[in-house]
C-alpha cells in the first residue's frame, strides 16, 4: 500500500528523529512534522536542531527541504496526510484523578479532536505515543463520534523503543517494530500499509503485528522490565556497599547467565530520563484500575529503589563530608538523565542537586551538552526563586567546577570525565578532596594513587575519614 504523504504531530524527541531517519529511507514519501510550538519548529528549521542526538543533524540536512519539513501548520499537515503518527507528550499527570500515576493524554486526545476537526478524507492515525492500554480504542471513539460523511479511521498502535543519545542507531537497526491494528480486514490492511514504511530498511522478521491492545501493553512492559533490571542491580549495590561485595563483579557474574544477559545491570544513582518513571506508574494505574493491588504494588517497589538510591547517594556524599554540606563548595560533573543527550527530564542530578542545595551546599555544575538556562529552571524552588541564584554556579568546563570545591560528584556517564586531567583537579580542590562516582565510570585506584578520597556505588574502596559511613546499616560496621 505506497503512502505519498505522512504527518507527524509532534516535533520532539520522538517525532523529529522518527520522521528524519523516515525521510531519508523513503525518498519517494513526504514527511510534514507539525507542532503547536513555534520555537521548537523555528529550531528544527535552523543549525540548532532542538535536541542533540549523535548523527541527526547530518541526516535532517539531507532531506529537509526535500522530502522532510518542519511546520506549525498542523491542520495543513493534518488535511494533506495518508498517515499521521501522534507522538506527543504524555506525561504523568499532576492533577486530578490518578494524580502522580496516571498519564496525562490530553494532548493525545487534543491531536485527536484536531484529526476529526480538519480531516477531509480518510486517514490511517497511529498511535506512537507512549500511552496507557486501550488509548487507542479512545482515539478511535473521539474520531467516530465527529466524523465526516466519507471519512474512515483505522488506528494503530506502533509503540517507538528509541532511546536517547542513541536514537539514531536505534531508529536504523531496531530490535523490532510493533504494530497493532483491528482485527479486521480494514485494520490489516492499515497495518500492511504501515509495515510498508517500515520494510524500506526493516526486515520482515523484525516487524511483530498484533492486536491494538497487546502492542500497547508491550511498550509499558518493556519499559518496566528495562526499569526493574536497574533497581534489581541499584539494589544489589547498596548490599554490596555492606558486605564488601563489588557490584561491577556481581553484575558480571549474573549477567553471563544467557538466560539473564547483561544488558542493563549498570548499578548507577539511579534511572532518569522522560520515560521510565512515567511509564512504570502508569502500570501501577493500570493494575490499581483492574483491582490488582498486588501488581501495583510490585512495579511500585521498582520507583522506590530508584528514589531509595537517589537519597542514598545524596546521604552518603553529606556523611562522608564530615556529615555537614553547609557552605561547601560541590562539583556536579554531568546533568543530563545520560551521556550523549541534553535532556535532563527526570535526571537523578536534579534530585541529588536539590538536597544537597536542601542542606545548603553550593554547587558548582558542569555539563557537556545541558544549557544554564535548563539547568536553572530544574533546580529552580517556586517557593524560593532565589535559591538558585545565591547556592548555584553553572561553569564551562569541569576544571573551572572543580576549583576550590572539597568533592566532586559524577552524576552524568559522559566519557569526557573519565580522562580528565585529575592531578591538575586535585591541587585545585581543598582537602580532604572528595570524589563521589555516582556511575562508576571513574579509574578510582589511580584516584586514591592521588590523595583523592573516592566514594562510588556498590563497591567498598577504602574507609574514608568519616563519622557514620553507613548510616542506614543497623549495626554493622565497616
Ligand atoms: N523521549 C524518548 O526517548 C521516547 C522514546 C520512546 C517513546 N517516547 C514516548 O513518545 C511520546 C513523545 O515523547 P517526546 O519525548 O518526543 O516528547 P516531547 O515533549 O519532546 O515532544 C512532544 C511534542 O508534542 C507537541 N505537542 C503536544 N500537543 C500537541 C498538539 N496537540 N499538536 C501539535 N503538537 C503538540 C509539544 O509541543 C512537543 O513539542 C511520549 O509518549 C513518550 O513517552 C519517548
Ligand atoms: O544499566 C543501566 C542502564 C540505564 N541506566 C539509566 O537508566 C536511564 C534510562 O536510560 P535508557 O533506557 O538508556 O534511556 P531512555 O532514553 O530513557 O530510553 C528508555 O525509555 C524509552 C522511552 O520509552 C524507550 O523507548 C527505550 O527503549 C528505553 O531504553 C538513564 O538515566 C540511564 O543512565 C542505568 O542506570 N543503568
Amino acid at each position: 500500500m505506497p503512502l505519498k504523504k505522512i504527518c507527524c504531530i509532534g516535533a520532539g524527541y520522538v517525532g523529529g528523529p522518527t520522521c528524519t531517519v523516515i525521510a531519508q529511507k523513503c525518498p519517494e514519501v513526504t514527511i510534514t512534522v507539525v507542532d503547536l510550538s513555534q520555537e521548537r519548529i523555528d529550531q528544527w528549521n535552523s543549525d540548532n536542531l532542538p535536541i542533540f542526538e549523535p548523527g541527526l543533524d547530518d541526516i535532517v540536512k539531507e532531506c529537509r527541504g526535500r522530502n522532510l519539513f518542519f511546520s506549525t501548520e498542523v491542520d495543513k499537515g493534518i488535511k494533506e496526510a495518508e498517515l499521521i503518527f501522534i507522538c506527543v507528550n504524555t506525561p504523568t499527570k499532576n492533577y486530578g484523578l490518578g494524580k502522580g500515576r496516571a498519564a496525562d493524554l490530553k494532548y493525545i486526545e487534543s491531536a485527536a479532536r484536531r484529526i476529526a476537526e480538519v480531516a477531509n478524507n480518510s486517514k490511517i492515525v497511529v498511535e506512537k505515543s507512549t500511552v496507557p492500554v486501550k488509548a487507542a480504542e479512545s482515539i478511535t471513539a473521539i474520531l467516530k463520534a465527529n466524523t465526516k460523511p466519507n471519512v474512515k479511521y483505522q488506528v494503530l498502535s506502533n509503540p517507538e523503543f528509541l532511546a536517547e543519545g542513541t536514537a539514531v542507531k536505534d531508529l536504523m537497526f531496531p530490535d523490532r517494530v510493533l504494530i497493532g491494528g483491528e482485527q479486521t480486514p480494514e485494520g490489516q490492511e492499515a497495518i500492511q500499509s504501515l509495515c510498508w514504511i517500515y520494510k524500506h530498511w526493516v526486515t520482515e522478521e523484525r516487524i511483530i503485528t498484533m492486536n491494538t491492545w497487546s502492542s500497547e501493553l508491550s511498550k509499558l512492559a518493556a519499559n518496566a522490565f528495562l526499569a526493574q533490571r536497574i533497581s534489581s542491580i541499584n539494589a544489589m549495590s547498596a548490599i554490596c556497599e555492606m558486605t564488601g561485595a563489588d557490584v561491577n563483579e556481581v553484575a558480571h557474574a549474573v549477567g553471563t547467565d544467557s538466560r539473564i544477559g547483561n544488558k542493563f545491570l549498570q548499578a548507577s544513582v539511579g534511572f532518569g530520563g522522560s520515560c521510565f518513571q512515567k511509564d512504570v506508574l502508569n502500570m501501577v494505574y493500570l493494575c490499581e484500575c483492574l483491582n490488582l493491588p498486588e501488581v501495583a504494588e510490585y512495579w511500585q517497589q521498582v520507583i522506590k529503589i530508584n528514589e531509595y538510591q537517589r537519597r542514598r547517594f545524596a546521604d552518603r556524599i553529606i556523611e562522608s563530608l564530615f556529615n555537614t554540606v553547609t557552605n561547601k563548595k560541590i562539583a556536579i560533573l554531568g546533568f543530563a538523565f545520560k551521556k550523549d543527550t541534553g535532556d535532563t527530564r527526570e535526571s537523578s542530578a536534579i534530585h541529588v542537586g536539590r538536597y544537597l542545595m536542601d542542606e545548603g551546599a553550593n554547587l558548582r555544575i558542569y555539563d557537556p551538552k545541558v544549557s544554564r538556562q535548563q539547568i536553572t529552571r530544574d533546580l529552580t524552588d517556586s517557593e524560593d526563586p532565589n535559591k538558585v541564584r545565591d547556592l548555584v554556579t553553572i561553569c564551562d568546563d569541569p576544571y573551572q567546577a572543580a576549583l576550590g570545591t572539597h568533592a566532586l560528584v559524577v552524576c552524568t556517564e559522559w566519557d569526557e570525565f573519565k580522562t580528565l586531567e585529575y592531578d591538575r583537579i586535585y591541587k585545585s580542590m581543598l582537602k580532604p578532596a572528595f570524589v563521589f562516582d555516582g556511575r562508576l565510570i571513574l579509574d578510582h585506584e589511580k584516584l586514591m594513587s592521588l590523595g583523592f578520597q573516592v566514594i562510588t556505588i556498590g563497591k567498598r574502596l577504602q574507609r574514608p575519614n568519616v563519622h557514620r559511613p553507613y548510616a542506614t546499616a543497623k549495626g554493622v560496621q565497616s
